[in-house]
């Protein structure tokens, strides 16, 4: 059993710092979602200073959905201080499939070795060198496909791959998790799995072992999802509530849910 209400009490009680190099979409429901959890954000992106911000950060996260030639630069400052400090770094690829330019930035990225890529099935599947029906930033392929692929990126980084969907499937290419929760609802709101991405580093930042802290990480999101969209009448609701949950999860109480929603194995 993963016990992940201890992480989520490391996490909150260590306050992470994750520095965030992200999308124009993302970066304010990124923000607030670590706040509502207890972790805080950074967000800053200019070669200038990426790489001073992921020196000082407890984490960092990687995100490719609205890049530009400079911006990516700024994104390997960032991955590559943090990799050359052993500091948790994450690596969301959004739509990675989209243009031969932005697979060759998740490539340039990936060779930095991720400590988790968190990404849609799509996306993984991309990653990964495989065909995929990702459109946009969403997912046109089911978690189960990419399962294969997420075990061979995660042997060839050493690091843990989460792909994410109706039910997350977790890896470091040996041993495989599974994370039930969240609600249909959360694609309807964008940048919820950017801000996943992020969350996952403020969880790998406490230091616990990789795979067992992206999966609470997960866990954890799932369930606030779940409360969320219990009280939500549509998406334009269930943001706010969905922050609300975030902050209101508390480990005492919540730890039996949280530590049902992992499961090992096939
Ligand atoms: N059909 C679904 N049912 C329940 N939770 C979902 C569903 N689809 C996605 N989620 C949850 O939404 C969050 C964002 O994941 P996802 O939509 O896969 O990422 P992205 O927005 O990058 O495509 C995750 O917590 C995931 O578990
Ligand atoms: C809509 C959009 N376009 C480029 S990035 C982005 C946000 C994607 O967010 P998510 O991958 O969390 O759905
Ligand atoms: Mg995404």
């Amino acid at each position: 059993m993963i016990d992940c209400a201890d992480h989520l009490g490391a996490m909150r009680a260590a306050a992470p710092l994750v520095h965030c190099v992200t999308n124009f979409v993302a970066m304010e429901p990124t923000a607030n979602a670590l706040l509502a959890a207890g972790a805080a954000p950074a967000m800053a992106h200019a070669v200038e200073e990426a790489g001073d911000f992921a020196t000082v950060a407890a984490a960092v996260s990687i995100n490719i959905g609205t890049p530009s030639p400079r911006w990516a630069e700024g994104m390997a400052a960032a991955a590559g201080a943090a990799a050359a400090r052993g500091a948790p770094w994450v690596l969301d690829p959004v739509a990675v499939y989209a243009s031969p330019w932005r697979g060759e930035l998740a490539a340039r990225l990936l060779a930095l070795k991720p400590t988790a890529v968190r990404g849609n099935a799509s996306e993984v599947l991309a990653l990964a060198g495989g065909a995929s029906a990702g459109r946009g930033p969403d997912a046109g392929d089911a978690v189960a496909a990419a399962e294969d692929a997420a075990r061979r990126l995660a042997r060839a980084t050493g690091g843990v791959v989460a792909v994410t969907g109706p039910e997350d499937f977790v890896t470091d290419g040996r041993r495989d998790l599974r994370v039930s929760g969240g609600d249909k609802l959360m694609t309807r709101v964008t940048a919820l799995g950017c801000a996943l991405s992020a969350m996952v580093g403020a969880f790998l930042a406490t230091g616990r072992p990789p795979l067992e802290a992206t999966a609470a990480a997960l866990a954890y999101y799932g369930l606030a999802g779940a409360r969320a969209a219990r009280e939500a009448s549509g998406p334009g609701s269930f943001a706010p509530l969905f922050l609300d949950a975030l902050a209101g999860l508390d480990p005492a109480a919540d730890a039996g849910a949280l530590a049902a929603a992992v499961r090992e194995g096939a």
